[in-house]
């Protein structure tokens, strides 16, 4: 997430009823003798595991079933207001004088949680508080590598506009493919604007129920890997003319330049 060469000690915070479950994760990750990782903290007190947290992944919600809409649903939704609240008390209890977080939200639904999380957590600040859009993002360059058949390393600049939903706009305008005669727009080689102002909009839109519909589960590989991608690049930078998408709840829109 940070690189190869930046070790992390991880704090893994989850309800109650799923102590014993974190402990089993916590034990997959001593045996996986990971070399950057320095150590865990597996623990269900939102103090303890919000101390001392430069990075913040929210992960803790409850996926949707088959069929589910990622809307909010008041009960699950307050759920998150826990870890919001426990930030808001690490933060204003100064556990750490140099309490510096930057937090992705990734639970659905994304975006609502997030301004859930600002609302509770006033003393972080707005512009630390992002959700997942990377995904969605991914999902883009995804399926216009398969429709070029070119690799996924040479699409960039998609852009994920709006929440992650079933309304977000995946917009390939900007978008470039890397060939041997430079960098050439998406859709000049597609040469399908039917495909890509219909069937590629809803393929992204809808990838997540699609997962569901074939897995029984949500997506979970991609979903871990797209969060890394959203930390890396929120920390480290984008490469050179290279942009990328994030929720943020202080603009009114997803796209964010990481120079
Ligand atoms: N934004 C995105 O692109 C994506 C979002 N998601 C969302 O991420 C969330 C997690 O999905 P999975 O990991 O598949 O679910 P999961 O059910 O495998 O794990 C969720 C964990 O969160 C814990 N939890 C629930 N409420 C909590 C709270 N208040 N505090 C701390 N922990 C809590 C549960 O006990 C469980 O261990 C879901 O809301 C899912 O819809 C999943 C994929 C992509
Ligand atoms: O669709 C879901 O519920 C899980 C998710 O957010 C995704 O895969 O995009």
């Amino acid at each position: 997430m940070l690189g190869p060469d930046q070790p992390v000690i991880l704090h893994l915070l989850d309800i109650p009823p799923a102590a014993e479950a974190l402990n089993g994760v916590k034990m997959e990750l001593v045996d996986a003798a990971f070399p950057i990782l320095k150590g865990v903290i597996a623990t269900t007190d939102v103090v303890e595991a919000c101390t001392g947290v430069n990075i913040a992944v929210m992960v803790g919600g409850f996926p949707r079933k088959k069929d589910g809409e990622k809307r909010c649903d008041v009960e699950k939704c307050v759920n998150l207001q826990v870890p919001g609240f426990s930030f808001r008390e690490a933060c204003s209890c100064k556990l750490q004088a140099s309490f510096v977080v930057q937090v992705l939200v990734v639970a659905n639904p994304a975006n609502t949680n997030a301004l859930i999380l600002k609302e509770f957590a006033p003393s972080i600040p707005e512009k630390n508080i992002t959700c997942l859009t990377r995904l969605d993002h991914n999902r883009a360059l995804g399926q216009i590598s398969e429709r070029l058949n070119v690799q996924v390393s040479d699409v960039k600049n998609v852009i994920i506009w709006g929440n992650h939903s079933s309304t977000q706009y995946p917009d390939v305008n900007h978008a470039t493919v890397k060939t041997s005669s430079g960098e050439k727009p998406v859709r000049e080689l597609v040469k399908d604007d039917e495909w890509l102002n219909a069937e590629f909009i809803t393929t992204v839109q809808q990838r997540g129920a699609a997962i569901i519909k074939a897995r029984k589960l949500s997506s979970a590989l991609s979903a871990a890997s797209s969060a890394c991608d959203h930390i890396r690049d929120w920390v480290l930078g984008t490469p050179e003319g290279t942009w990328v998408s994030m929720g943020c709840t202080l603009m009114a829109h997803t796209m964010c330049h990481l120079g």
